[in-house]
């Protein structure tokens, strides 16, 4: 069709002079010019089908095409799944041991906050599979000590991607899940400006992946996933309610979480699956996450390494609502189980569904300086402070949550404060990296 298509073009191409003097030659060139463009028509031809269906990345069934690898950090996914005995394992992961108990996907459930929330889960009893990529954003070692720790509890960790279709439509097959607890995410304000295509591909289409399964499965799951302070952008009206205005992301990161609300917002409309975002504030703890300010300067400050302190124009003091894990898991597990049923089935809504978002905060925002000066006393050790601007890469000065909406409906209630909060972290830092030899400087 391509060829015929070009030779009629040809065939009406204004002609040379030359072309009516030398008849034969004329034919050869035509024949010559007819075999040229076949061949390259093969070749574009061929490269089409190449880039279209043979690409490694996209299959049939995928509803979202993967990202390079650079951006989605595959690299890591050496994993296998499937197969007889890793079904077993699955099952046996999410069998549920309570009354009333739930089955639960936990998506990031190698990360710090899904390591909690899954041991949290087991311990009372409810099913629990987790999955997890294993990236690279942040030491890797932290993470594989954190699937033992899991496993000694009994939850499975399957090694996989959000954006794999066909592994998520596995796990469906293979469990029933009532809900699934999605932290999965690329985290991290600042990083956003060196790596943005890893916030698109996880916190976007790796979230409409995993809604597009969600929606298709029959039952379908009730779903809360992480959303993240950070919507609130330059928003200056505090403390932060619900209501406030989210639409001023400082960072692409924000902006990926912010998207991922809209999102959520849609899938809730169109396919009435039951969505309940809740935006973390600065949750810090034990198995914490070391790009984070209060895990770093730990590390930094016990070394006798200098560490960046900002603070906002005219000195302005830069201040976070951090959150104690223990508070967030709470407020994670009960907003699983004030979660309603989802309304759809098989891709079909047949009622309207619940849609939440909830801020879990401490409500008690606190300087950075004062972060240090916990650290100092915990450590004991003098921190090097280098005062530094606020950089202009996405950081917010200062966060607050108002929590009247979680305390309300879930009866969310936040009781550690920073310095009690960071004493235990602290006393986790020190045994965890001093036993076995482990490196404190994780990425
Ligand atoms: O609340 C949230 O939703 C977000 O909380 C944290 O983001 P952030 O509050 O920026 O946490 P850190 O990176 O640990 O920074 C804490 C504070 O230390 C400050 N900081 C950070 C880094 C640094 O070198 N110096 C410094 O003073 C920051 O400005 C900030 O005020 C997490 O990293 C995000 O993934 C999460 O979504």
């Amino acid at each position: 069709m391509f060829q015929m298509k070009q030779m009629s073009h040809l065939d009406h191409a204004p002609s040379t002079p030359g072309k009516f003097k030398m008849e034969k030659s004329y034919s050869r060139l035509r024949w010559h010019s007819f075999t040229k463009l076949t061949f390259w028509s093969f070749v574009f031809i061929g490269l089409i089908y190449i880039l279209f269906y043979r690409s490694p990345s996209s299959s049939p069934s995928s509803t979202v095409n993967p990202l390079p690898s650079d951006l989605s950090r595959r690299s890591l996914r050496t994993s296998s799944w499937g197969g007889p005995d890793w079904e077993k394992r699955v099952r046996a992961s999410s069998r549920i041991r309570s009354r009333n108990g739930m089955s639960v996907l936990v998506t990031g459930a190698a990360g710090f906050v899904g390591t909690h929330v899954s041991a949290a889960l087991k311990r009372r009893g409810d099913g629990v599979v987790g999955l997890d990529n294993f990236n690279d954003y942040y030491d890797p070692s932290l993470k594989r000590d954190r699937q033992a720790l899991l496993e000694r509890a009994g939850v499975f960790i399957v090694e996989g991607d959000i954006n794999d279709v066909d592994l998520l439509k596995k796990l469906f097959e293979v469990v029933r899940f009532s809900h699934v607890m999605h932290l999965a995410a690329q985290a991290g304000v600042r990083y956003a400006m060196q790596n943005p295509g890893s916030y698109v591909h996880s916190n976007i289409a790796g979230f409409v992946n995993l809604l597009e399964v969600c929606k298709e499965a029959n039952p379908q799951p009730a779903i809360v996933w992480a959303s993240s302070s950070s919507v609130y952008g330059l928003n200056t009206k505090v403390p932060f309610s619900e209501k406030d205005r989210t639409d001023q992301p400082a960072s692409l990161y924000a902006a990926t979480k912010k998207a991922g609300e809209e999102i959520a917002h849609t899938y809730n409309h169109i396919y009435g699956l039951s969505l309940t975002g809740l935006r973390f504030f600065t949750v810090y703890g034990p198995w914490g996450r070391p790009d984070m300010a209060y895990f770093f300067f730990t590390r930094d400050m016990l070394k006798g390494k200098s560490i960046p302190i900002f603070e906002a124009a005219n000195h302005g003091t830069v201040a976070r609502d951090f959150t104690y894990i223990d508070d967030i898991v709470k407020g994670c597990l009960a907003s699983l189980d004030t979660a309603e049923k989802s309304t759809g089935s098989g891709g079909k809504k047949k009622g309207p569904a619940q849609l939440r978002v909830f801020n879990l905060g401490n409500t008690s925002p606190v300087p950075v300086t004062d972060l240090v000066s916990s650290l100092e006393r915990l450590l004991k050790v003098k921190a090097k402070r280098n005062i530094m601007k606020l950089p202009r890469n996405g950081d917010v000065q200062f966060t607050h949550a108002n929590i009247s909406l979680a305390q309300r409906e879930l009866g969310y209630k936040p009781s550690t404060d920073l310095h009690a909060g960071l004493k235990k972290f602290v006393r986790w830092y020190l045994s965890y990296y001093s036993a076995g030899g482990k490196k404190a400087d994780a990425r």
